[in-house]
């Protein structure tokens, strides 16, 4: 008697993992004319970003790194370590000296022909530290500050948009009897909910949070941060976090890169990373978050 044994469905795996959503390969930004000595000069060996001898400051150096859908990628550093420089990158302010910025869909967004604009509105979409510095509009509605990127993706559906971005707004906990109120009339941490409302309700491929919680109490930092990892789950962005706060990256993230002078110096999984630094750079880092 011949028996055949096949394996049940839950052990079947697929051949190759899925491709990242987001793939950035070899980016390096410098501010200054460059010189041949400027990598010698810099680093961790070096101790500083800043070439001694033209000036110019390596302020993010060859980083690479992937992020699938719905995760969370967190970038921690001290200051001038290159975060800001990084993340202002990624949200395509100006091309970077080296490297690809790959997005499923979109090709290299370093050099896509789509206007820059464009990308920003549908491919990669940033929350910055603090709503009203990023251009939302304090005597607008808060409904009309997250309608109005809806709109800029060419919705011109007013009934759904109006719909769409008051459900989003009641999961984001604005309660209904708020959204037709001036931005300006609202807390720090509703503010902040606001802004990421905007930017989730037409889903990015890629989100980029700025120092998401910096200025709100820990009690609003810890209900956004809920709100947060709630929502990108949901949507299956690839979101990049940058904060000084490793607790912040710790709650989010699935794994971090610690940036020293613009390089990686370490990258891994939290409690790997954070419990556990190998370099000395993020050994300090931790003992500092903890004295
Ligand atoms: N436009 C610029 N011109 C010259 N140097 C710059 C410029 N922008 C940033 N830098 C330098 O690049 C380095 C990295 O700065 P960056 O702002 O990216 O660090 P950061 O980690 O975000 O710091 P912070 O946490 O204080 O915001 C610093 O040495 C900074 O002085």
């Amino acid at each position: 008697m011949s028996v055949t044994i096949s394996a049940p469905d839950a052990v079947r795996v697929p051949l190759l993992p899925p491709p990242p959503l987001l793939a950035v390969n070899g980016l390096s930004r410098s501010f200054g004319p460059g010189c041949p000595r400027c990598e010698q000069l810099t680093g961790d060996a070096a101790g500083t970003s800043r070439c001694a001898a033209c000036g110019t400051v390596i302020a993010v150096h060859e980083v690479s790194f992937e992020v699938g859908a719905g995760e969370v990628i967190g970038i921690v550093g001290e200051s001038g370590s290159g975060k800001t420089t990084l993340l202002r990158s990624l949200h395509l302010d100006a091309v970077p000296g080296a490297g690809s910025m790959r997005v499923a869909g979109y090709g290299d967004l370093f050099t896509s022909s789509t206007p820059r604009t464009e990308l920003r509105r549908s491919a990669v979409v940033m929350v910055h530290q603090n709503a009203l510095a990023a251009g939302l509009s304090p005597g607008l509605a808060a409904e009309s500050n997250v309608a109005e990127r809806l709109l800029s993706t060419g919705c011109r559906n007013f009934t759904d948009a109006r719909g769409q971005v008051s459900g989003l707004l009641e999961e984001l906990g604005i309660h209904p009897s708020r959204h037709a109120d001036p931005l300006g009339t609202f807390s720090g941490g509703m503010q902040q909910r606001v802004q990421l409302a905007r930017a989730l309700v037409s889903p990015p491929r890629v989100l980029l949070l700025d120092e998401p919680t910096t200025g709100l109490d820990p009690s609003v930092q810890a209900d956004l941060l809920e709100t947060v990892q709630r929502v990108t789950d949901k949507l299956g962005s690839a979101t990049v976090v940058v904060s000084h706060d490793l607790d912040v990256v710790r709650i989010l993230a699935s794994r971090v890169l610690v940036l020293h002078y613009g390089r990686v110096v370490e990258h891994g999984i939290p409690e790997q990373v954070l419990d556990d630094p190998q370099h000395p750079y993020t050994q300090l880092l931790v003992a500092s978050r903890l004295r």
